[in-house]
């Protein structure tokens, strides 16, 4: 979906991150992937294989040993400033854990007015309140929620609570770490199709890192899997699930159910080539 001569909204470079006592192993080895505006890229792995520290590091939390980060075209690896600041507001995350991510000492209203507060997009306490509420109508919670406090909320209201924080600055890219993983399966799919839904009617574009493959298929166009901190395979949806090309990511797709019955009956077409005599009946 990226407009003809315009930049990515997200650039990776070569991002390189190594942490202290890792002895000669790369959290982010020589990471590189794009963004388009609107477009959901799924980035997936096992557990350490580096999609967290690659979040962080394109968020700004992490700064990177080497390479660089470009947000609508703009290296915001070395800048400063409030054009930084200006560039940086446009990419926003959304964390796994909604118990944590939220000040438990701050109201609804504050939580996600306080980005229109910080960034001065709106100045006035009570058009901010305004603001607020129909943030929080894009996530599905109403105006009756704004003075209470994060406590007394279920995991998929907190999460919806984060995300609209995350929209009121106005980004164009959100980066959400495993934002479903914590919550009880029936509301997964919820917050999911409320992504689907900011992306479809907002335009937001998502990088949006999870283990699990059955998720990112539902959501993303194209997926990106990590291993041992490289990024072994990236391609379409259909592609990667279908005709995946490196091991890993076959060994990943074996391990995990893929919920759509197509795409399931594909790849193990693809994977498993039905031999001549196969009865279908047989693996029923
Ligand atoms: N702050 C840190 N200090 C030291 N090592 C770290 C730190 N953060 C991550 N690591 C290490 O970097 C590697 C990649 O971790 P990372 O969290 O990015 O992987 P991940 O794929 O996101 O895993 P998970 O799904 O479990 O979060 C791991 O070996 C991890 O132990």
């Amino acid at each position: 979906m990226n407009t003809a001569g315009e930049p990515p909204i997200l650039e990776a470079r070569n991002l390189v991150k190594t942490f202290p006592g890792q002895a000669g192993t790369r959290a982010v080895d020589d990471v590189s992937f794009t963004v388009g505006r609107g477009e959901a890229l799924g980035l997936v792995g096992e557990s350490g294989s580096g999609k967290s520290t690659t979040a962080r590091c394109v968020a700004g939390l992490v700064r990177p040993d080497s390479g660089r980060v470009l947000i609508g075209g703009q290296d915001v690896t070395r800048a400063r400033g409030r054009a930084l600041r200006a560039t940086r507001r446009r990419v926003q995350m959304v964390f796994q854990d909604p118990y944590s991510s939220l000040n438990p000492r701050m109201t609804v209203a504050e939580l996600v007015g306080e980005g229109l507060y910080v960034h001065g997009i709106e100045p006035d306490r009570a058009r901010r309140r305004d603001r607020t509420v129909q943030i929080l109508e894009t996530v599905g919670l109403g105006a009756e929620h704004l003075d209470r406090y994060p406590r007394s909320f279920s995991g998929g209201q907190r999460q919806r609570i984060a995300i609209a924080r995350a929209l009121a600055v106005g980004p164009d890219l959100l980066i959400c770490d495993e934002p479903v993983a914590s919550l009880d399966v029936s509301v997964q799919a919820q917050v999911l199709d409320l992504f689907c839904d900011l992306r479809e009617k907002l335009g937001l574009a998502l990088l949006f890192i999870a283990h699990d493959l059955a998720v990112v298929h539902h959501l993303c166009g194209r997926v990106a899997v990590m291993n041992s901190g490289r990024v072994v395979e990236l391609g379409g949806r259909e592609q990667v699930y279908t005709a995946p090309e490196h091991p890993y990511t076959r060994a990943l797709l074996d391990a995990v159910p893929v919920p759509d019955p197509a795409a399931e009956r594909a790849r193990a077409g693809a994977l498993r080539p039905v031999p001549a005599h196969h009865d279908p009946e047989e693996t029923r």
